[in-house]
């Protein structure tokens, strides 16, 4: 029994999480799915508990039910079918035999929509071949699902999907997020998520979370407000180290990423001829970039840098040296490397991307993206400081827990955007925000140009139009304080 199941039923709460459970399940179907017979399927666990929850008050709309069970073995379960068949619904079993899954299939003919109670936070997989008959009788007839909690024969917590599971239109996820419901694959069998806290008490959601998903207020807070008399010297002195020959155009970026992020003076500096795409960036070339980094003094040190973005087989000894500075730092791209272990200070932010996460890790890429919480969390212990693991959604990993960002666009899947992101988390860095802060908040603010850019450009979208949204998706978010 998992640590929320023992709290809540120490305190006698699980009946009523079970009831408030199965309530919002009701509201979403009858929503979404107003009219015509509800079908429910209901598993042997508390999952299936919930399905005779949501029949009953389905029921008590007015409802058509009805209501298939595997022998329920939970005893909230079994309180919940006596409940229903109290209130006049009587439950049918629910057999894989030929004949039975041939009842099924007739029911699944008459049904508007269906619930599937059968499978939820317990299951682990394989699907056992009696019930992977059920899921595949519920996926051949193609009438719309909703799930409870999470699509049956999916794992909780993986992002990875193994057999065939349930495929669903809808999930009701109930208390809190699971790695399933965050992260492709397994994220797109669920189809349209609503999480319900089931009115428990504040806080005791995050037990039942494999990870918390800010709301845009609690990322606003964090955005930096400017007094009416701030100059550019208070906003924000940024550098970016990058740039090799046949990768300029990656601090270029970072650096326009910046300046649209707010910070008040930006300079790339490079061993190699960065172009001048926006005038308003100051670039300075350097014969000997090592030799320039080092005799910087501590005066002439930036609020905070970005180092990384394409600058080629130097950058983990530039990032060590910039790390000794011990100021407010991004590593990306080419200073994401494994000789760097343990090297973070509690004002850097490492930005990997599955491929360079698989690397620091000395693993494969589908290791880290199968549980990207786990590999970020792992990251951070490894490599110290936070770390942004980015993808669709961006996971930022801190010493105070792992939260996952709202998810940007998929036009995004396009070169150069995270050069931008790196530049977008120097300049918060820069404007004062700690690391852990600048790193929410930039992936935030990220992820909103690029759904707001990604409006109007689709999937031609490039790393400059989400920049140019910046702007607009920094009063957006802010709005919303
Ligand atoms: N925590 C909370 O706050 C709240 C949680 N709530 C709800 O509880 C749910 C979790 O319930 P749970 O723990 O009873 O597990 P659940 O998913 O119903 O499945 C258990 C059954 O699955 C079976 N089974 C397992 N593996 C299998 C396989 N490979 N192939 C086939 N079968 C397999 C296994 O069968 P058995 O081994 O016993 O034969 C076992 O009996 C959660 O998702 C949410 O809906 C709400 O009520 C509100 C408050
Ligand atoms: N499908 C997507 N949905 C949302 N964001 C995405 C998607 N694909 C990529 N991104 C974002 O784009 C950025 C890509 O970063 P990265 O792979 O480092 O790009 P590059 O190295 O080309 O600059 C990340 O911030 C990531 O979160």
């Amino acid at each position: 029994m998992r640590a929320l199941d023992l709290r809540l039923e120490r305190a006698g709460l699980l009946e009523l999480a079970m009831e408030e459970a199965g309530r919002a399940v009701a509201d979403t179907v009858h929503a979404a799915f107003p009219a015509g017979r509800v079908l429910l399927l209901a598993g042997s666990g508390a999952n299936g508990g919930d399905a005779y929850v949501a029949a009953r008050h389905l029921h008590a709309l007015g409802r058509a039910v009805e209501v298939r069970g595997l022998n329920a073995r939970h005893p909230l379960a079994r309180t919940n079918r006596r409940r229903l068949l109290a209130a006049g619904v009587r439950t049918t079993p629910l057999a894989a035999s030929p004949a039975g899954l041939a009842a099924l299939r007739r029911a699944l003919g008459g049904a508007a929509v269906v619930v599937d109670g059968l499978l939820g936070t317990g299951f682990t997989p394989p699907l056992r071949p009696a019930l992977a008959g059920v899921v595949a009788a519920v996926n051949a007839a193609g009438r719309p699902v909703v799930a409870i909690d999470l699509p049956s024969g999916l794992d909780a917590e993986m992002a990875e999907v193994s057999g065939d599971p349930l495929r669903a239109d809808h999930t009701v996820a109930l208390c809190g997020w699971k790695t399933a419901l965050l992260f492709g694959p397994a994220a797109h069998l669920a189809g349209q998520v609503r999480l319900d806290g089931l009115r428990l008490p504040p806080g005791w959601a995050l037990a039942e979370a494999t990870a918390t998903r800010p709301a845009d207020a609690e990322v606003a807070a964090r955005l930096p407000v400017r007094a009416a008399d701030a100059h550019k010297g208070t906003a924000g002195r940024v550098w970016i180290v990058g740039g090799h020959p046949g990768t300029v155009g990656a601090p270029a970026l970072a650096g326009v990423g910046a300046l649209r992020a707010g910070a008040g003076l930006v300079t790339v500096h490079s061993a190699a001829e960065v172009p001048l795409v926006m005038p308003e960036l100051m670039v300075r070339r350097h014969a000997d970039l090592a030799g320039a980094l080092a005799d910087t003094l501590p005066d002439a040190r930036p609020d905070a840098l970005a180092l990384g973005m394409g600058l080629g087989p130097d950058a983990p000894a530039l990032a060590r040296l910039v790390l000794g500075w011990r100021i407010p730092t991004v590593l990306d791209a080419d200073a994401l490397q494994p000789e760097l272990t343990g090297a973070g200070h509690d004002a850097c932010v490492w930005t990997p991307h599955p491929g360079e996460a698989a690397r620091l890790l000395g693993t494969r890429t589908p290791e880290i993206t199968r549980d990207p919480l786990e590999a970020a969390r792992a990251l951070q212990a490894r490599y110290g400081g936070v770390v942004v693991l980015k993808g669709g959604p961006s996971v930022v990993a801190h010493p105070g827990g792992v939260q996952v960002a709202r998810p940007g666009h998929p036009g995004m899947a396009s070169a150069g955007m995270g050069d931008t992101l790196s530049g977008v988390i120097a300049a918060l860095l820069g404007q004062g925000l700690d690391a852990a802060g600048a790193a929410l908040a930039g992936v935030s603010l990220h992820a909103r140009a690029g759904q707001l850019a990604g409006a109007q450009h689709g999937y031609g979208l490039s790393a400059t139009d989400v920049s140019v949204a910046l702007g607009a998706a920094w009063l957006d978010l802010s709005s919303r304080r």
